[in-house]
């Protein structure tokens, strides 16, 4: 395959497809959120179909993830059925040098930190426009807010040095609502000297549900990039 027609989207997929590759019989499997986990979930689906891959159980981080596990025939079970996660499979809006993140571009980070967290190994399946040399230079941190708090939360980030916007939807007025029926605020910070301290600081206002930055997780990224005009995945 070359990377010609659209070479973010042909990264996106050879990651995914390499991450659905790691995926072994028997296990249990977190499935994340995002483009990138969509293509991931999508040949774990074939490897299932094929006969490839066997007896797996999925963990969905967020109704999408949900709806295309039960596309593509992946069983799927909750936390309160299972001990443990083998394995969990994510996407990422920023990796940095540390293999620390920023998620939640898709507002479902909350979900995706539980299920990220308690997995004994994390793979992250991003492309290469990912990797930033610290985290915030390009994303804001989503932080998912209970919607009577959203003033004090917005407040009191101002005072922390964050620029807080009201995340607002696509086709739909008003703000987005997250799967537990919460409001997310995209903050821009001028710059994380901290992750692991800021992502306590946000956590601590009132009100505050879960914020999008993962510190310490990530076991392993899957990074597609495209290498004289052919899509290659590397390892971080
Ligand atoms: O809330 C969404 C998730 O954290 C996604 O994993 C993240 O935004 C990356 O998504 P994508 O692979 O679509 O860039």
């Amino acid at each position: 395959m070359t990377a010609a027609a659209d070479p973010v989207k042909t990264m996106k997929q050879e990651v995914g497809k390499a991450a659905a590759a790691l995926v072994k019989s028997g296990t249990i499997v977190g499935l994340g959120t995002g483009s990138t986990t969509a293509y991931a979930i999508q040949y774990i689906g074939d490897r299932l179909k094929s006969g490839d891959l066997k007896d797996i159980v999925g963990i969905p981080t967020s109704f999408q993830a949900e709806v295309l596990s039960k596309q593509y025939g992946i069983p799927l079970t909750t936390l309160d059925a299972i001990d443990h996660i083998d394995l969990a499979i994510d996407g990422a809006d920023e990796v940095d040098p540390q293999k620390n993140l920023i998620k939640g571009g898709g507002a479902a980070h909350t979900r995706e930190k539980v299920v990220d967290y308690l997995a004994q190994q994390f793979i992250v399946v991003v492309d290469s426009g990912k990797l930033v040399d610290r985290l915030g230079s390009v994303f804001a941190v989503p932080v998912e807010v209970i919607p009577m708090a959203i003033s004090p939360v917005m407040r009191a980030i101002e005072k922390l040095g964050g620029k807080p916007e009201l995340r607002m939807g696509v086709k739909k007025a008003g703000p987005v609502i997250t799967d537990q029926g919460n409001m997310v605020v995209d903050v821009r910070f001028d710059a994380i000297d901290n992750p692991a301290e800021l992502e306590k600081t946000l956590n601590n206002i009132p009100g505050v549900l879960e914020n999008g930055i993962f510190v310490n997780c990530t076991d392993l990224v899957l990074i597609g990039e495209v290498q004289d005009g052919q899509p290659v995945v590397r390892q971080m």
